[in-house]
């Protein structure tokens, strides 16, 4: 028996077209742990986090979320535990105004009233979206990285236990991503966050987690793994800039290696 709120075992999933895009993932998550999911493009990262929410639901193998296994009937409770943001924020805002858009989650669960009202401008807050500017306007008309923190704040407004970012910070600007991280480094939730922004991962996770084809290659802390240059390599990775520049005056760069 295991407590963690992620537990995946033996997980693969293969596309209807052929392709195998999980082999045999394993992954335990403690609460409150953040994690950060690395890996080059089509490594596996969204496919593994659409499961998370069961998006996609195990063809082989198995996931625990919290006290559930996922499968059909308990979608619902696992939903409530699991917040995803999506990549693209487009997939996630639909509503005609950005409040309604950050109500719909917790309105659809039955939260009425100043309950309401007070998650709303709380995840607002949270993602520095003033609600008296922002509120009433659509969110077709949004910045890519105003639209990324109104998505953010729609799944903070459902209080998850697990909130599951795929490329977070893409589309940020400087300001705005330092105040991203400032807000994810201080939640008190388990974090999942898949990102080609190893500076990020540097930053607020001390675990990663490294996909590549499908598998899983790293699993571990993030500064070792950080400063192993070959590794990254090897997985059609690059070390971080905050790590790689205080080396770059340096003839030698350090030569670790794990492997
Ligand atoms: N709908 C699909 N049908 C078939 N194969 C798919 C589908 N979606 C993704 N794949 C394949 O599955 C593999 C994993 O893709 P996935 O989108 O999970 O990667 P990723 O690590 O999130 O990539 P990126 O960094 O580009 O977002 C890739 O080989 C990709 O081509």
């Amino acid at each position: 028996m295991h407590h963690n709120p992620v537990f995946i075992k033996n997980l693969s999933y293969r596309y209807p077209d052929g392709n195998l895009a999980l082999k045999d993932i394993n992954i335990s998550i403690k609460a409150n742990d953040k994690v950060a999911l690395i890996g080059a493009n089509g490594s596996g990262k969204s496919t593994l986090q659409f499961h998370l929410n069961g998006i996609f639901l195990p063809q082989t193998g198995e996931i625990t979320i919290g006290e559930w296994k996922i499968k059909d009937e308990n979608l619902a409770d696992i939903r409530n535990f699991v917040g995803l943001v999506f990549q693209n924020p487009d997939n996630q805002l639909f509503m005609p105004t950005v409040w309604e858009d950050v109500a719909f989650g917790p309105m659809n669960r039955g939260i009425k009233g100043n309950e309401l009202k007070l998650r709303v401008l709380e995840a607002m807050e949270a993602v520095n979206i003033d609600p008296e500017i922002y509120g009433s306007r659509n969110p077709d008309n949004l910045s890519g990285g105003e639209k990324k923190r109104v998505a953010i704040a729609g799944v903070l407004a459902m209080e998850p236990q697990v909130l599951v970012l795929d490329e977070p910070s893409a589309q940020l600007d400087p300001r705005s991503r330092r105040q991203l991280i400032n807000l994810l480094d201080q939640l008190p939730l388990t974090l999942i966050i898949a990102t080609h922004d190893l500076d990020l991962a540097w930053e607020l996770c001390e675990r990663t987690i490294i996909l590549s084809k499908g598998q899983v290659v790293y699993d571990g802390k993030t500064d070792k793994i950080m400063s192993d240059y070959a590794f990254l390599e090897q997985h059609a990775l690059e070390a971080p800039l905050s790590f790689s520049r205080p080396y770059c005056n340096l003839e030698d760069k350090p030569k670790l290696s794990l492997l």
